[in-house]
């Protein structure tokens, strides 16, 4: 009996496209996936057992090995350095990361606040524009921020750019691109070999059409 892969999978919006690529790779995900509320999910047939978590906890359950593989954000990715593989492009969840804000709005601080969900990229950001700035850290809805004047600018993510619209906001600058990675754990990366490899095979032949 071959070992199981895990794959940690994230929740969320990433999910469905995920789950569609792995279709398309021709992997036997049962219907009942996509609906349930079970957090683990066997798929015997193929050897494989899905957990599902938060985006920003998927590179956790990768980088403590119990899960072998999992698909998270390259926002994830850039925002703390994990101990993981990072093996393929997905090239699904596209969006990019850029700084925002109301529109001829007059910087006055010496050091102006930056509010975002991803406070080490923005710093980094900001030391490189040789910018000295005051980072908050919030969890969601960034863009109520410089509304409300909890900060003058932000940074986050942005896709359609409908949520800076609605809120009254401008994008600034634009930081980087953004797409989904195959992460693989180290010592699964050695010892499961096999069906790792099977997977990168199967899934880049999705991406490359
Ligand atoms: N508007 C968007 N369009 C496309 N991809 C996005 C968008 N927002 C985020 N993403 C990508 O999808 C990943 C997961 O985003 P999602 O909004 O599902 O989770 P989250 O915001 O981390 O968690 P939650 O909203 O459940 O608190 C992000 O890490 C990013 O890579
Ligand atoms: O350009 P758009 O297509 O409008 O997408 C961008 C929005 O999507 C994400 O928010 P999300 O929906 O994850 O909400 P949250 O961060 O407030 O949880 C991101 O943080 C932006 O707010």
């Amino acid at each position: 009996m071959k070992d199981v892969l895990t794959i940690a999978m994230p929740k969320g919006r990433i999910f469905v496209e995920a789950a569609d690529m792995l279709r398309k790779a021709g992997y036997q995900l049962p219907p009942e996936f996509d609906e349930s509320r079970k957090l683990i999910l066997d798929v015997p047939n193929e050897n494989i057992r899905f957990i599902l978590a938060k985006p920003m906890d998927v590179v956790t359950y990768v980088e403590h090995g119990v899960a072998d593989v999992g698909i998270a954000g390259k926002d994830v990715m850039l925002e703390e350095e994990r101990d993981v593989y990072e093996v393929l492009d997905l090239k699904i969840s596209e969006c990019y990361l850029a700084v925002a804000g109301l529109p001829n709005a007059k910087i006055t601080d010496v050091a102006p606040k930056i509010a975002t969900k991803y406070p080490n990229v923005a710093s980094s950001y900001f030391r490189e524009q040789g910018e000295q700035v005051e980072i908050i850290k919030l969890n969601g809805s960034i863009e109520l921020a410089p509304l409300i004047g909890l900060a003058e600018r932000i940074v986050d993510i942005v896709s359609t750019g409908r949520t800076l619209k609605e809120n009254g906001l401008v994008e600034l600058e634009h930081i980087c691109d953004i797409t989904s990675r195959l992460i693989v754990n180290p010592v699964s990366y050695r010892m499961k070999d096999e069906p790792i490899d099977e997977l990168v095979e199967r899934l880049s032949k999705v991406i490359g059409g």
